[in-house]
């Protein structure tokens, strides 16, 4: 058997040859000669239950992925056996992976803590990561980690976890490679613009000044820019758990970077059961007044009530989750005729337990409706993926067709906060990748050889 020169952690496996197999666990380790990208190794090998790296695998590489290598999807690989997902077929790309060109809308930055930051934070800072309930029990418990990832019973459990694990940011440089953790991964992913969220209660509640976070995310989106050519913008975000007056406390101290453009809107998050949007009118209508951008979580858990008080009494331009809204037709249409975007979070409903499979969500439902939708990651750390993690789980679900994600990605661009220039460069460019597409198939290329161009390409 060929050995693999390298194993990367991405989500589309690209095979040296397309007869190539593997037995079983052992075979697979045994031919790995690096495992490359850290994250990616500490998935694969919790994902096997290897406690150590095998001896042949001892060197870890973090940055991205080199030229040569095999690439592995980790994701699918925890979610299957693998000796499922060795087989060959499962091998190929999903077929639209050249147009999922997009903008992603609903991202915590907070949720990017992955667990070798998370980690590597606390040592840096000096933080002890609480250990009661057997979670964070040393700097190497990774895999107690992802099996907790696995497990939440709903979106307070996941927010135990989310809020805990904040505790390890303190300084500028933390946020800034917090937030670096998510552009990198999201020039991977052909993210192009993103709009991103924070929670800047979680950490001045902790004595973190608000300062020190905007400098952080304000370097790490100047950044992205610079070398990454993805535009981004920060949406601030209120916790629902917490008293509506220390919301506009914090929208007033933010108040002159909402003004100057420094951060692009307001969002409201944290617990949706029992804080109805209705408690925050105050801070939304200061927003409206102002002009700020306006978005919220609604019908994440509870039902599209909330999606209708949220559009009523806070005035939102856009809603985030919308799972709940086609319980009420009526609501269907009105998010329809008023073009309304909904950003919705496949993984993250499926692993906060809303849907027990991902073709529950109304993906088919907002397409026939003319809904407009776009498809994010919410909190990637801790829900098994990125953007690009989401989009597979989609397609594989619904087998849409390429004038389906066209119709998507489309408004994933024209429902975003940046300008209308930079909206026409991304609608051009999304032309362009789609008649390249319709181009080839047109032509009659087969997926194999995609996967050979793929393959030439890295
Ligand atoms: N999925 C989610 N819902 C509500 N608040 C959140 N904060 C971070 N992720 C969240
Ligand atoms: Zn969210």
């Amino acid at each position: 058997m060929k050995k693999l020169p390298c194993v990367c952690g991405v989500r589309e496996v690209i095979p040296r040859t397309p007869s190539m197999t593997f037995e079983g666990k052992s075979d697979f380790l045994a031919n790995i000669a690096e495992i490359h990208y850290a994250s990616a190794a500490v998935r694969l090998l919790s994902a096997l239950s290897i406690k150590s790296l095998p001896n042949n695998a001892d060197r870890i590489f973090t940055g991205p992925p080199k030229k040569d290598c095999i690439l592995v999807d980790f994701v699918r690989l925890q979610s299957q056996s693998l000796s499922h997902y060795i087989q060959a077929e499962h091998f190929s790309p999903p077929p639209h992976r050249d147009i999922w060109y997009n903008c992603e809308q609903h991202v915590h930055l907070e949720g990017c803590l992955v667990p070798e930051l998370l980690f590597a934070l606390a040592l840096r800072n000096n933080v002890n990561l609480p250990s009661t309930d057997g979670l964070y029990t040393s700097v190497a418990s990774y895999s107690a980690y992802l099996s907790r990832n696995d497990a939440f019973q709903d979106l307070d459990a996941f927010l135990s976890l989310y809020y805990t694990g904040l505790s390890v940011l303190q300084t500028q440089q933390d946020y800034h490679d917090l937030a670096m953790v998510y552009f990198r991964q999201a020039a991977q992913d052909n993210v192009r613009h993103a709009e991103v969220f924070f929670d800047p209660q979680a950490h001045t509640s902790r004595g973190v000044a608000y300062e020190t976070i905007l400098a952080g995310f304000k370097s790490a989106c100047t950044e992205a820019q610079t070398h990454l050519g993805i535009s981004s913008k920060l949406i601030m975000c209120f916790l629902r758990h917490v008293p509506a007056a220390d919301a506009i406390e914090h929208y007033y101290t933010a108040r002159p970077d909402l003004l100057n453009g420094s951060i692009a809107g307001i969002g409201l998050d944290s617990s949706e059961k029992g804080y109805p949007p209705e408690l925050f009118q105050g801070v939304y209508a200061l927003a409206l007044k102002d002009e700020v951008r306006r978005t919220a979580h609604a019908g994440e858990e509870v039902g599209p009530h909330v999606v209708v008080s949220s559009l009523d009494k806070l005035h939102v331009e856009r809603i985030d989750h919308g799972r709940t809204i086609p319980q009420d037709l009526e609501l269907l249409s009105r998010m329809a005729r008023e073009g309304i975007m909904v950003t919705l979070c496949p993984l993250s409903n499926l692993k906060l337990q809303g849907v027990k499979s991902i073709d529950q969500l109304p993906v088919r439902v907002f397409l026939d409706a003319g809904v407009k939708f776009s498809i994010n990651c919410d909190d990637p750390a801790y829900f098994g993926g990125f953007i690009l993690d989401n989009y597979c789980v989609v397609q594989e679900a619904f087998n849409l067709t390429a004038e389906d994600w066209r119709q998507i990605c489309k408004a994933s661009i024209e429902g975003s906060w940046c300008d209308g220039t930079r909206k026409r460069t991304l609608l051009e460019e999304l032309e362009v990748v789609i008649d390249a597409f319709n181009k080839h198939s047109l032509e009659g290329v087969t997926g194999e050889d995609q996967l050979k161009d793929q393959a030439s390409v890295r």
